[in-house]
């Protein structure tokens, strides 16, 4: 699988398109087993048709190394989680994940009072990102439930993001805010994550809904 940004850049890895993708290929037949693994990036993802519209796929290993996400070492530290932060009048804790591709974390106490646009166009170009990032804002909603808004490299707000929505997951749970499963709602709709013990292996179950079919036709000039 490749996936493109609405910018035309390229992007490491989709939570969305991979659940998209599974069930498309699973309700065309063109692939029949109910599990089976989708290459993004040279990552395997891992995907089990669960039911009509209901897809459950294996995510990257959440990797916190700076290096590795990547951010430049501002912070003089090796991991970035909830360090305090300040872009332009908005004050928060950062934290920062790769999920197979950048992501900035933000815990909230009120979702509403955050200019999404404003402080996510910010966040994805600041200097500290030298490939850009995705930013998320999440509140925690009770031990198993939190919300999120979400601002995409490349993209600008969007409803949902599945890498996303793990990154807000995997920070949550190394912080010791929720268990090791929970609800992300978003405003496309909801998401269920899950994580083994030492936060190695998350899984996200969520749907997939066919809108529309059309043939696209490649020219090479
Ligand atoms: N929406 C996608 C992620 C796209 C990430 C992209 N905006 C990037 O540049 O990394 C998802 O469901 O995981």
């Amino acid at each position: 699988m490749e996936i493109y940004n609405s910018d035309g850049s390229k992007a490491e890895i989709c939570g969305n398109a991979t659940r998209s993708l599974a069930g498309y290929l699973y309700e065309n037949q063109i692939e029949k087993n109910q599990t089976f693994s989708i290459f993004s990036n040279q990552i395997q993802l891992q995907v089990e048709i669960i039911r009509n519209n209901l897809v459950k796929a294996q995510l990257p290993k959440p990797i916190f190394e700076i290096e590795k996400i990547p951010v430049e070492n501002i912070f003089g530290l090796q991991m970035i989680i909830e360090e305090s932060f300040e872009v332009e009048g908005f004050k928060s804790k950062l934290s920062t994940v790769s999920m197979g591709n950048p992501h900035a974390v933000f815990f909230v106490e009120d979702l509403e009072k955050i200019d999404v646009e404003k402080v996510g166009y910010l966040v994805e170009n600041h200097k500290m990102f030298p490939n850009k990032t995705n930013c998320e804002f999440a509140e925690i909603k009770s031990e198993n439930e939190i919300k999120m808004y979400v601002w995409e490299r490349g993209s600008g707000r969007t409803k949902a993001c599945g890498s996303g929505a793990a990154a807000v997951f995997a920070v949550a749970v190394k912080t010791n805010k929720i268990s090791r499963s929970a609800t992300v709602h978003m405003e496309g709709g909801d998401l269920f994550l899950e994580c083994d013990e030492n936060l190695e292996r998350i899984w996200q179950t969520g749907p997939y809904k066919i809108i529309c079919e059309g043939f696209y036709y490649y020219y090479y000039y």
